[in-house]
This record gives C-alpha cells, sequence and structure tokens, in this order.
C-alpha cells in the first residue's frame, strides 16, 4: 500500500470538548462481570450497590480497657466476678455489685451498660473501687450493635471505585467476593518512523518511543491488561498491519499521526481496516487532532482511539479521553475527570481558540503555571501535578482568581 495523498484543510470544526467526551463514553464496550475475591478488588469498579449481609458490631462492644458493669450501682465498689476478653465472651450475666474485666473490642455482657476505665479504678483482688471521673454520658465506652452499619444497610453504589477502605468495609460487611467487571485487554501502538525502542542507539532525526510506556502506564492504574506494539513505521500497510495485530483488544489506542500531513496515517489506516471515524479534533489544546473509531467485529465493535503524537498532547488526551472511556467501560459511576477550584500563585494570561490544559503545579495552597507549555516538551508533564483549565478566549486572569485544575496524582481514584 503506498501513502495517501496530503488531505487539505479539514472541513468541520473541532467538536467541543464535552461533547466529544460525551460522545466517546456512549461508545464504551459492553464486558461480562464476575465475582472476584473481594481482597483481589483494588482499582476496580463495584459493578452492583453493596449492601451489608451482617450488622457491625454484631453485639455492643467495649471501646476501651476496663470493667463492665451497672450505672445504677455507681459509684462501687464491685466484686470482679469475671472477664470478657475480644474473641472470648463472658457468658454470665452482670448482677447488682459485680463487675467484668473487659478489654477493647471484647463483648458487653448482659445486665451491663457502661464501662469504667481501667485508669479511674483501683484493683485488690476482686474487690475493684472507683478512683477517678465518670464517663460522659455513662454509657460512653460502648460501642452499640449496629453503630456502623446493620444487615441489608446501602452500603456503596454501583459504580464505586474499591480502594482500601472500600475492600475492608465490604470484607467487614460479609462479602468474599465483588461484582466487578472483567479487567480490560488494551493495545497500546506507538507510530513514527522517527521513533526508536527505548535503549537503542539513535541518530539526531530520531527519538525513543516514549509515548507507549507512558500511556501504558497510565492505563495501569486500572484493572487492564495492556500489549505493547510498534514503534510501526509511517506505512499504511505496516499501521493496518499493528492494527490487525491488536483486533483483539477491546480498546486501542494509538499516538503519532492523527493531524493532516502526508505522514499522518491513523485516518486512513482505519479506513484500511474497514473501522467507521466517529470524530476526529477537539477544540482543546494540546490534544485538538484526537480521533475516535470504530472497527465492526462479530460480538462488539473495537474502540480505536487515535492520540495526538506530541507527548504533552498525548498525555492531556489521554487524561480527558482515554482514562474516561476505561472507567466507563470498567463501570465507574463518574467517568471523568472532577475539577477543583483553586486559587493562581500568579497572573494567568488570556486563552487562545480552544480550551486549554496547561501543565501546573499545585502546592496546597497555590497553583503555578509551568513556564514550558509546548505540547512536544515532556519535561513541564513530569514536573506537573496537576493540569489548569482555562476556556477558550478567557481574559487573562489575576494572582489569587479561583481556577480549575484537575489533579494527576490521585492515581484514577475517580
Ligand atoms: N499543518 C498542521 N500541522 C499540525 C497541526 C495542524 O492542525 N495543522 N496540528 C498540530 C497539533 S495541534 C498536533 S498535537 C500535532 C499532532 O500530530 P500527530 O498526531 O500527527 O503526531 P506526529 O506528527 O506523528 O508527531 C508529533 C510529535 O510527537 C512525537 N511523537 C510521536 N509519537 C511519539 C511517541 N510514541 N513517543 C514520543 N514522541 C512521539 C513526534 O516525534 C513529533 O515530534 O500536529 C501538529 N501539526
Ligand atoms: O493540539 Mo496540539 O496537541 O497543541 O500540539
Amino acid at each position: 500500500m503506498t501513502n495517501p495523498v496530503p488531505q487539505g484543510r479539514p472541513r468541520k470544526p473541532p467538536l467541543a470538548l464535552e461533547e466529544a467526551q460525551a460522545r466517546l463514553i456512549a461508545l464504551a464496550p459492553r464486558v461480562a462481570i464476575e465475582h472476584i475475591a473481594s481482597a483481589e478488588c483494588l482499582g476496580h469498579y463495584l459493578a452492583g450497590p453493596l449492601l451489608a449481609e451482617r450488622t457491625q458490631p454484631a453485639t455492643a462492644l467495649s471501646a476501651m480497657d476496663g470493667y463492665a458493669l451497672r450505672q445504677a450501682d455507681m459509684p462501687g465498689p464491685w466484686e470482679v466476678v469475671g472477664e470478657s476478653a475480644a474473641g472470648h465472651p463472658f457468658t454470665g450475666t452482670v448482677g447488682p455489685g459485680e463487675a467484668v474485666r473487659i478489654s477493647t473490642g471484647a463483648a458487653l455482657p448482659a445486665g451491663a451498660d457502661m464501662v469504667l476505665l481501667q485508669e479511674d479504678t483501683a484493683r485488690h483482688g476482686d474487690q475493684v473501687a472507683f478512683t477517678g471521673t465518670p464517663p460522659d454520658p455513662l454509657g460512653r465506652h460502648i460501642r452499640p450493635s449496629g453503630m456502623d452499619f446493620a444487615t441489608s444497610h446501602p452500603l456503596l453504589e454501583s459504580g464505586t471505585r474499591l480502594g482500601p477502605a472500600q475492600i475492608a468495609l465490604a470484607i467487614a460487611a460479609g462479602h468474599s467476593h465483588l461484582p466487578v467487571h472483567r479487567p480490560l485487554t488494551v493495545a497500546v501502538i506507538d507510530s513514527g518512523d522517527e521513533l526508536a525502542a527505548p535503549g537503542h542507539p539513535l541518530l539526531p532525526h530520531q527519538i525513543p518511543a516514549s509515548n507507549g510506556p507512558m500511556l501504558a502506564a497510565m492505563a495501569s492504574s486500572l484493572p487492564v491488561k495492556v500489549t505493547r506494539i510498534g514503534p510501526v513505521p509511517d506505512r499504511l500497510d505496516a499501521l493496518a498491519s499493528a492494527l490487525d495485530t491488536a483486533r483483539e483488544a477491546d480498546i486501542v489506542v494509538t499516538s503519532g499521526g492523527a493531524s493532516v500531513g502526508d505522514h499522518d496515517l491513523v485516518r486512513p489506516a482505519l479506513e484500511a481496516i474497514g473501522a467507521s471515524l466517529d470524530f476526529w479534533r477537539v477544540g482543546i489544546k494540546p490534544g485538538k487532532p484526537i480521533l475516535v473509531g470504530r472497527r465492526p467485529r462479530e460480538h462488539q465493535s473495537q474502540v480505536i482511539l487515535g492520540l495526538p503524537g506530541n507527548p504533552a498532547s498525548a498525555f492531556v488526551t489521554a487524561h480527558l479521553f482515554l482514562l474516561p472511556l476505561l472507567r466507563a467501560t470498567l463501570g465507574a459511576a463518574h467517568p471523568l475527570p472532577r475539577p477543583l477550584m483553586v486559587p493562581l500563585g500568579e497572573a494567568m494570561p488570556a486563552g487562545g481558540s480552544r480550551t486549554e490544559f496547561l501543565r501546573g503545579q499545585w502546592d496546597g495552597r497555590k497553583v503555578m503555571l509551568d513556564p514550558l507549555q509546548d505540547s512536544g516538551a515532556l519535561s513541564p508533564i513530569a514536573r506537573a501535578n496537576c493540569l489548569v483549565r482555562r476556556e477558550a478566549r478567557a481574559p487573562m486572569q489575576p494572582e489569587a482568581s479561583e481556577v480549575p485544575i484537575y489533579l494527576l496524582d490521585c492515581g484514577g481514584f475517580a
């Protein structure tokens, strides 16, 4: 196959960001739901609401080490008639004038309705006396049954990301396994004649292919299996053959070759493999030439995401499109990144014709813009911990004005 002739000026104006994101998310493939061990669910999204299968605590527990006794018997003294330790409950009933030695997390014995801290008592043999201040209210050191949750209570909504706390809650609520979507398969293709595999000796016109490893690492914050292909030369047959290698993947991501040059072959390659183009070009900077296509398949179409080759463009479009698509496919309730409003640490110049995502550093009090905003530069994206959003044609914004930022270090926990 020979490369096609130059493609001239694109006829349609670029899509607005939100419309493009909505169109992409609507294409999210449907993938099977499976039940996997809760402890293995880190980073998955719940594929159904989580209800408690048990009550926690199932019985009233002591929150402190001390003595379980009756409020009516204050201020004592008491006779110690037994012990309740965590995992070893006292089986009798606490009667008038009686106390049971109790430890943190142990079941409150029948008859007792308060716990006196060990520090507020003096013990002599089986006798215990009150020496300190009473708990206020008297029952404060008791965790009542159902304090955390009760059987059949809703705990987590469908589409919740399962982080460490959600996994612990699910296990405590009696779920040894959880319904989640199966891990996705994603093929990442580097394309460009100038690219060499990392570690290869380079001539001045060559660069290491860094987008593929970057995009694979970004996708790996989610339950996906990534296959990397390339670097693939700028030839239609080579690109079509790389896409053919990727035919079984749920989602294919290319970088480079998305623009209008003679060697920008992703769109012609989509045509060559029988894929359709859903949209091309979005009004964002960096990342305008992003394209989305679909390859028809027997069971389900494959989504092909063509990211621009400039490293900052690939990085930003992966945040705005690739990760949201992966999250949506994995069942996330909120697949899109959510902004935070923070004050500028310096004035932000007026915006241009596209919605921009500037590389920035947020220190917890203010955000600074990186002085180097070229979409071909990698060092600013490696320095950045956030993207600062500037609307198209926004006027200059003075220091301390609030601007939306998207944090980059959240590991995709959206
Ligand atoms: N006449 C026009 N030229 C360009 C336009 C335009 O509208 N009219 N758009 C510009 C914009 S915006 C972008 S973004 C780039 C995107 O171009 P491509 O997606 O076609 O990317 P390439 O030309 O293949 O490469 C651009 C740049 O990125 C480097 N690159 C590519 N792949 C990798 C990789 N895997 N790892 C590291 N670096 C990579 C490549 O060497 C180039 O320097 O087009 C503008 N041009
Ligand atoms: O849209 Mo491009 O990504 O500015 O360089």
